[in-house]
């Protein structure tokens, strides 16, 4: 398994936020080098590939390779994009609400209720969803409020070099998997062709305590690899750990290191044998609870023509398709290849009262 590197970052954040509580579980979650992944080290591709088919999720040191650096100097900086987007008044960010439009990306408001939340509560994170396409002019623009505007350059840089890396992530697996075509995922994800691929700008406000209410409610993501950077805890994804298999772990924020989950779209590729984990985001634990909590996200999702179906070795002969997560697999009577368009559009009907 590859090791963590020793390399300490110092960054704008550092010592500005309360820490993590040092006594509190969080899940033993891999942690990869950035420079060893971009460097096709074969530990390194089997430990992506194990962590792909276990948690789900694994760490991402991007602190020792310079696009790695690059993608943590811009998340800063979104992390201030953040805090002035959020700040506007609600009417303002309100115009860009994309339910109501019935767009891909916009605004979504804190207090949505998840559909097939049992408890129903509303959560309390309000996002701005920033498309890849609107950014490189690949489809027309969505209207987004005049600072995202302003900062177009900073988020095209993010957006780009995220994709990258999650095409390097692709590379990996493809390897792991024994595919000849290294390039087999990263060609149902091309950054040059329309998807739905987007950058996320998140704030959670603390909870309510009279209230029942989640940060956010459990959910896999759609795409097919998210790129996360977050700064407090919040996040839980369910344990692996013998003896607490299901129970809900915090994964404890670290400095310099991003957080990458493979959505469903890569458990349709690979007919099930990589995994897009639930996760769900609850106040942030100890010294932290009640602040207001910044992530910034990087889905990628496939290239709108891409079919959702197995794909390379993963297509066998006689094998029966994975039904991928979520209600709407479940409805699924027919054999129907669907696109990752309209594959898509329906996750956004089922969840449209949601989010991601
Ligand atoms: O804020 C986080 O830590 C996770 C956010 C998330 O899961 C999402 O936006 O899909
Ligand atoms: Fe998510």
């Amino acid at each position: 398994m590859a090791t963590a590197t020793t390399t300490t970052l110092s960054t704008q954040l550092d010592g500005t936020l309360p820490p993590f509580p040092e006594s509190l579980n969080h899940a033993p979650i891999a942690e990869i080098s950035s420079r060893k992944l971009l460097a096709k080290d074969p530990e390194t591709t089997t430990a992506v590939w194990k962590a792909c088919q276990t948690y789900g999720f694994f760490y991402l040191d991007m602190t020792d390779s310079d696009p790695g650096s690059k993608l943590v100097t811009d998340a800063e900086q979104l992390y201030g994009l953040s805090k002035k987007t959020f700040a506007l008044p609600f009417e303002e960010k309100d115009k860009y609400d994309f339910r109501r439009r019935k767009a891909l990306f916009g605004y979504k408001p804190s207090g949505s209720v998840k559909k097939t939340d049992a408890s129903q509560r509303p959560d309390t994170t309000e996002f701005f969803n920033v498309g890849k396409d609107c950014l490189f002019d690949v489809a027309p623009s969505n209207p987004y409020p005049e600072v995202i505007q302003d900062a177009r350059p900073l988020l095209r840089d993010f957006c780009k070099g995220a994709h990258e890396m999650a095409m390097d992530i692709l590379r990996t697996l493809a390897r792991a998997a024994g595919e000849d075509d290294e390039e087999i995922f990263v060609n149902l994800n091309r950054f040059e062709e329309s998807s739905g691929d987007h950058v996320r700008l998140t704030l959670k406000r603390p909870s309510d305590e009279s209230k029942s209410e989640i940060g956010l409610a459990s959910h896999t993501d759609f795409g097919s690899v998210t790129i996360l950077f977050n700064w407090l805890g919040g996040l839980q994804i369910e344990s692996r750990t013998p003896g607490r298999i299901g129970e809900w772990e915090y994964v404890k924020p670290m400095p310099g290191k991003a957080i990458i989950n493979l959505g469903d779209a890569m458990v349709s590729f690979s007919n099930g044998a990589l995994k897009s984990a639930k996760h769900r985001v609850v106040e942030s634990p100890g010294p932290q609870a009640g602040m207001e909590r910044v992530s910034i996200v990087y889905f990628v999702r496939p290239t709108h023509h891409s079919l959702m179906k197995p794909v390379g070795k993963f297509d066998g002969e006689g094998a029966s398709r994975i039904r991928v997560g979520g209600k709407f697999a479940d409805n699924i009577v027919d054999e129907k290849v669907y696109t990752a368009k309209e594959w898509l559009e329906e996750r956004y009907v089922q969840l449209s009262h949601s989010k991601e």
